[in-house]
């Protein structure tokens, strides 16, 4: 049994290290790093266990440039939704990995936490009971384990509460106060919910560790990118300098984007998604959060 980790951004090598403590894990990215059992993709390739964290709005050209499928179960780590298509991750993944193969990582889980061993709960979603058990056994005692079956529902919850977090994040920088950032965090699982529901999410994801877990660590604390996107909009800073000020993903962007996509195609409401589309292109977030909050 081999088991593989593809990207060594943050995420990538905290599940390296993780998954490292009871097996013997390779890694590679696109750079080499001098990190242990660091190898090339195509060494990685050729592992039975495969854990992938390419960025959501990357990953689709990455698998068409990159990707060989060789029966090889999949872990996707990743949480977004394609901008420019509005793909989700199970959508653009099974082009190339049948769904018995693949699983879906999700829950509330910084890097920088389980770089130091702190207790962290996730849940492995898969179509696939079997693959899901069998990533779900390989995670060392200090990360819980949960498995579910609702991989659109995981999936979706995952790439929102990035977007409720950017939300949170201007809520914060201005200076709403507690009731505000209360407001807009369950006003934003329920919009979740909601919209997860339109693709057959079930509810009880949202209510658990991939929907409202994720949503109030990421939308309550500076440690997320998202909610740091969030503090920079509010100082008035612009998505590029904010990018370049960051230095690491934060897909609650490409996310708001793809929501607004989906929201205008199909008409769908989503008032926060689209204040945080509108912030990005440039509305005051003072107006945005104004709109959202008040009658
Ligand atoms: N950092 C965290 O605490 C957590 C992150 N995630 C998710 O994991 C994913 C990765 O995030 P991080 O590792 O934190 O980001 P990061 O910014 O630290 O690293 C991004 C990684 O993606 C790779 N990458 C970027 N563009 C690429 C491309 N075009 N082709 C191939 N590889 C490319 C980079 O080399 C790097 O290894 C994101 O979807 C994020 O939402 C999920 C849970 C926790
Ligand atoms: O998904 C995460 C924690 O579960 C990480 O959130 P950020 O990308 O906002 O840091």
């Amino acid at each position: 049994m081999s088991i593989g980790v593809i990207g060594a951004g943050k995420w990538g090598s905290a599940l390296h290290f993780a998954l490292s403590e009871n097996h013997d894990v390779l890694i590679t990215s696109r750079t080499p790093r001098a990190i242990k059992n660091f190898v090339t993709l195509e060494e990685i390739l050729a592992c039975e266990y495969l854990v992938i964290s390419v960025p959501a709005q990357q990953v689709a050209r990455w698998l068409q440039e990159n990707f060989v499928f060789r029966g090889q179960k999949v872990l996707v780590a990743s949480k977004g939704i394609e901008a420019s298509s509005g793909r989700f991750l199970n959508e653009i993944y099974s082009e190339y990995i049948p769904d018995e193969n693949i699983a879906f990582l999700s829950g509330p889980s910084f890097a920088v936490e389980v770089i130091q061993s702190l207790p962290t709960a996730l849940v492995i979603n898969a179509k696939n009971e079997t693959i899901a058990k069998e990533f779900a056994a390989f995670f060392p005692s200090f990360i819980k384990t949960y498995i579910s079956e609702d991989v659109v529902g995981a999936e979706i919850a995952g790439a929102y509460k990035n977007v409720i977090a950017i939300a949170a994040g201007i809520c914060s920088g201005l200076e709403l106060g507690n009731n505000a950032a209360a407001a807009l965090i369950s006003r934003g699982l329920v919009e979740m919910e909601r919209f997860g529901s339109v693709y057959g999410a079930q509810k009880d994801t949202f209510l658990g560790l991939s929907g409202a877990g994720d949503l109030f660590l990421t939308a309550s604390s500076t440690m997320s990118r998202n909610f740091r996107v969030g503090l920079g909009l509010a100082k008035g800073l612009t998505q590029e300098e904010i990018l370049e000020d960051l230095g690491e993903v934060a897909e609650g962007i490409g996310t708001a984007y793809a929501l607004r996509d989906i929201a205008q195609k199909n008409e769908l409401y989503l008032p926060i998604a689209t204040e945080v589309y509108a912030m990005l292109e440039g509305k005051s977030p003072q107006e945005s959060l104004r709109d959202l909050l008040t009658n």
